[in-house]
């Protein structure tokens, strides 16, 4: 085969229309491809230009090109694009009509076929309907190359092992004469071995590029640390994309996440938050899927929120940035998908949002699923070990304090490459080390409570009856003939396996399995051991909405150095502790109360009696740090006046945590400016002050006199559909007995009122019962108080009874409360003037409505003073008026980039006033 450089060039520009050569390694490969003496082994990185590698040689050679790839969307992508370019290719596929499928194999089956190039699956290879014509085209000596493209698949060791591939040896050997080229992006040195090996390769020629691209900055963020995850993944797409760069940014990217449901979640947030984001899962409808991917690719939509489904064979040059929610299942999967980023050479971001427990489940799952196969056939195989080591590879890449890119480099038999700053730990190690810390802190206790299964492997295999193949990762179509099927299967297999591992981490825990509507918390659940159902009836929405309750009492205490995932970890803990303390629903909440009733009770910068808000081992994460970005937390009105805290009498504060109030709203900010009937009265004397939504930290300032020296807190349980009525129960012991010495009777029932809610008040002055026809109850004696929980939860309503001299039993109902409990219109200071504003201000600035944090702080500075001048005003007019300026300032200012933007403010404030 006499092809000369000039052929080759020319070829290049006339069917491919490029000038050049992508790199000198590709002119190589060409080269040496075309030459056709021996086999060719390539690995060269993803959009490294490998498909020209093959497609060239084929145009220029006789005969017909045998490309096996294991996608058929992949196969499809590729015909298509020399389909466009005037090349004779096309697929063999299941999904092929009949009688396009006659077409093709009359082609086949002519004496010169035009085809050029001829694509199929592996398993497709091995089916009698295309054995025969196959033997045709070797007999005729019609085959020009057989490349195996993605040949990774071929290796146990690979990351996506497909059986099928290890047919191709068979097949290899079936086309003596015909070269071979086998090409992959992601090839660690046991791979390439493998493939050599099983393709049969005769002493190859080698052409392999180091992984290492300068162009991609990698990092790994710990995920369950951030206050906000969602905020903090779009100000890394701003970020990435240079949105809030003036310029309209450019380029677009991908987040990977590993299950459907995550997709549509990520994405939905992201367009919440104003970035255009769409899912992309096999769960979609395939219109929808293309749509997506459509849009995506002409620029519509910025980001694809896709399973790995996506993006074989996505040809984008300027992806920007690739994050992970999830981890991938192997090093080279990452490094393989993150490897789209940054196509076009220039600088891109790839970010893992790394989580220890979905590091947990996944490891769990691979090792189900092996466990599964072991039960089968009984033996470990090779691919086994290898999933698992890859997957620790994985792990140790997101837990380690090293560069990544050498990680990366050396898992592929690289030598160290020069990273000069081009991820996290090269820019700055200290922060790295510091999230590292923090995380495994973090994950200490639950390690601790989590024991080691057991059985080979650390399984069980019998406990897994049922369970069948994949843990969100089936990248490939499962077999020609049911590849449409396959997809349903896969989301009943999810269902098993996510249902099993529930079972399995409960039984763990050494409870039997005895909430079947258990809940389960989501991916991004922020509570400590979020999966126990230690507690009877608790849910996992009430402890969201208790960790609320701590957040918000915390925050009001922050210390001058805590940034604010100091205090949300604190708080985290905190809840953890009392969850862990506690044995029945009601004790908890009680727990929760008092907690956060004393962390109230303390002045700024204390975060409770104890200083440590109740957990023991709380200390160690109260100290400052800043490896999380800062500035995707919510601003405390601290930052923005230095002044000190007003201090009221111990428990003057009146709050009320009523029904409406969603813990979703609470927990996530996600209330805008909330109407005025919501916020403005702030006195039990207003009918519908209990059904207003809740806002934490409604703290009216009262006298400190012994008569008003009052509060209330009501917990419900808010995933009711219905509203509780305001129920009336005895809880004096929560008053002063910590939870933990309140031991629930040993096989005392748990009565079905667990999850109703708690009212809880600290009243000296007159109460009411709602009712008023209950009996009174007939002690407090403490030893009783156990019993009296339960009892009382079955006959509750009862006026008032003394239990000591300091406590009552006290009814609360907010229709005939007779007194107001505020005295009227006390003028509000700077300080809480700030405090409104900048809690109504906090879930805009969530939504990334402010171009920078300085900006928000700028305004909510400039809003408090407006609020405040003046005639002096009560917290009601400044809360209503802080409202209707910030809705009025968001209708008209979509984002605010500049002070310019809130000018016109002032004139309608005062315009108002007159
Ligand atoms: N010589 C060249 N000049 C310019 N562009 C090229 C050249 N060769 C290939 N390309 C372009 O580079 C991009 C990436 O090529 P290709 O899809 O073949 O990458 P790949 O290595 O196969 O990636 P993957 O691992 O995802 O399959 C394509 O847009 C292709 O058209
Ligand atoms: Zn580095």
């Amino acid at each position: 085969m006499m092809t000369t450089t000039t052929t080759i060039t020319q070829a290049l520009k006339m069917h491919f229309g490029f000038d050049n050569f992508r790199s000198k390694i590709q002119e190589d490969v060409v080269k040496a491809v075309v030459k056709g003496d021996k086999d060719v082994f390539v690995c060269m990185p993803t959009g490294a230009g490998k498909s020209l590698c093959y497609q060239l040689p084929a145009v220029l050679a006789p005969g017909i090109a045998l490309v096996i790839s294991p996608l058929i969307a992949l196969i499809q992508d590729q015909v298509d694009h020399l389909k466009s370019l005037n090349i004779p290719a096309c697929s063999i596929n299941s999904k092929l009509p009949a009688g396009e499928r006659r077409l093709i194999f009359a082609d086949l089956g002519s004496s010169s076929p035009k085809l050029k190039l001829l694509y199929i699956t592996p398993e497709m290879v091995a089916s009698p309907s295309f054995k025969p014509c196959l033997t045709d085209l070797c007999t005729r000596g019609l085959l020009s190359y057989l490349v195996v493209d993605e040949a990774h698949c071929v290796s146990q060791w690979g990351h996506d092992f497909r059986p099928d591939y290890l047919k191709l040896g068979k097949l290899r050997a079936r086309m003596p004469g015909v070269p071979c080229l086998a090409l992959t992006a992601t090839a660690p040195k046991n791979v390439q071995e493998d493939i050599v090996l099983s393709l049969t390769l005769r002493t190859p020629l080698s052409f392999i590029t180091p992984v290492f691209r300068s162009n991609l900055h990698y990092d790994v963020i710990f995920r369950e640390m951030l206050p906000n995850p969602f905020v903090h993944l779009h100000a890394f797409i701003q970020q990435s994309l240079a949105l809030d760069s003036g310029s309209k940014g450019q380029g677009c990217g991908i987040v990977y996440c590993r299950t459907r449901d995550s997709c549509e979640s990520v994405a939905h947030q992201l367009t919440k938050l104003g970035v255009s984001a769409k899912p992309y899962h096999a769960g979609l409808k395939t219109g929808d899927r293309t749509e997506s991917q459509n849009e995506w690719m002409q620029g519509k939509v910025l980001v694809i929120v896709a399973t790995i489904s996506f993006g074989m064979g996505v040809d984008k040059a300027n992806v920007r940035f690739v994050a992970h929610w999830n981890l991938a299942k192997s090093l080279a999967s990452y490094y393989q998908e993150s490897g789209r980023a940054g196509r076009d050479g220039l600088p891109s971001s790839c970010r893992i949002y790394y989580s220890a427990k979905d590091k947990e489940q996944l490891n769990f799952l691979i090792r189900k699923e092996i466990s599964r196969k072991q039960g089968k056939r009984g033996s470990l195989k090779e691919t086994d070990k290898a999933t698992i080591t890859d997957f620790d590879a994985m792990v140790a890449y997101c837990v380690q304090e090293a560069c990544r890119h050498t990680t990366i480099s050396k898992f592929f038999g690289n030598k160290t490459p020069n990273c000069a700053g081009a991820c996290d730990f090269c820019r700055n190690p200290k922060l790295v080390r510091a999230q590292l810390e923090k995380g495994s802190s973090l994950s200490t206790k639950t390690k601790a409570q989590s024991s080691q299964p057991s059985g080979p492997f650390g399984f069980l295999p019998g406990f897994y009856e049922g369970g069948k193949k994949g843990y969100g990762f089936e990248r490939f179509d499962e077999g020609e003939e049911d590849a449409e099927g396959g997809e349903d299967d896969g989301s009943t297999r999810k269902k098993e396996f996510s249902n099993l591992y529930k079972k399995q981490m409960t039984m763990r825990k050494g409870m039997t399995v005895r909430r079947e509507g258990f809940v389960p918390p989501d991916d991004d659940c922020q509570l400590r051991d979020a999966s126990s159902q230690k507690i009877p009836r608790l849910t996992v929405k009430t402890r969201m909405h208790c960790l609320s309750l701590l957040k918000e009492a915390l925050y009001g205490h922050q210390r001058a150095d805590d940034t604010f995932n100091d205090t949300v970890s604190l708080a985290v803990n905190t809840e953890l502790d009392l969850f862990e303390k506690s044995k029945s629903s009601n004790l908890y909440k009680a727990a929760i109360l008092k907690k956060v009733s004393d962390i109230k009770k303390t002045g700024p910068g204390e975060r409770g009696d104890d200083g440590k808000a109740g957990s023991s081992d709380s200390t160690e994460y109260s100290s400052s740090s800043s490896f999380t970005e800062k500035q995707q937390g919510f601003t405390s009105a601290s930052e923005i006046h230095s002044m000190k805290r007003k201090r009221f009498g111990a428990g003057n504060i009146l709050q009320y945590f009523a029904k409406k109030d969603t813990p979703e709203k609470s927990q996530q900010e996600e209330e805008v400016v909330p109407d005025n009937t919501s916020i403005s009265p702030n006195t039990v004397e207003d009918d519908h002050e209990l059904d207003r939504p809740l806002f934490i930290g409604d703290e009216m300032e009262i006298s400190s006199g012994e008569e008003r020296k009052e509060e209330v807190i009501l917990i419900s349980d808010n995933d009711e559909e219905e509203t509780h009525p305001i129920d009336t129960l005895e809880v004096t012991w929560f008053q002063y007995i910590p939870a933990e010495d309140i031991a629930t009777p040993a096989g005392q029932k748990e009565t079905q009122e667990e999850d109703k809610p708690i009212l809880i008040e600290e009243v000296t002055g007159e109460v009411t019962s709602q009712k008023a026809s209950s009996p009174p109850a007939k002690s407090c004696d403490s030893s009783e108080r156990g019993q009296k929980e339960t009892q009382e939860e079955e006959e509750p309503a009862l006026t008032e009874e003394h239990c000591g001299p300091s406590e009552k039993r006290v009814t609360f109902n907010p229709n005939v409360q007779e007194r107001p409990l505020i005295p009227a219109n006390v003028p509000v200071t700077l300080k809480e003037a700030a405090d409104i504003v900048v809690r109504y201000l906090n879930p805009f600035y969530s939504k990334g409505k402010f171009a920078t944090k300085e900006l928000f702080k700028s305004f909510a500075r400039f809003l408090s003073h407006l609020l405040t001048e003046g005639s002096s005003k009560g917290k009601d007019q400044v809360k209503a008026e802080a409202q209707t300026l910030i809705k009025k300032f968001f209708i008209k200012v979509q984002h605010c980039k500049s002070e310019a933007d809130w000018t016109h403010l002032r004139k309608l404030h005062d315009g108002k006033r007159k």
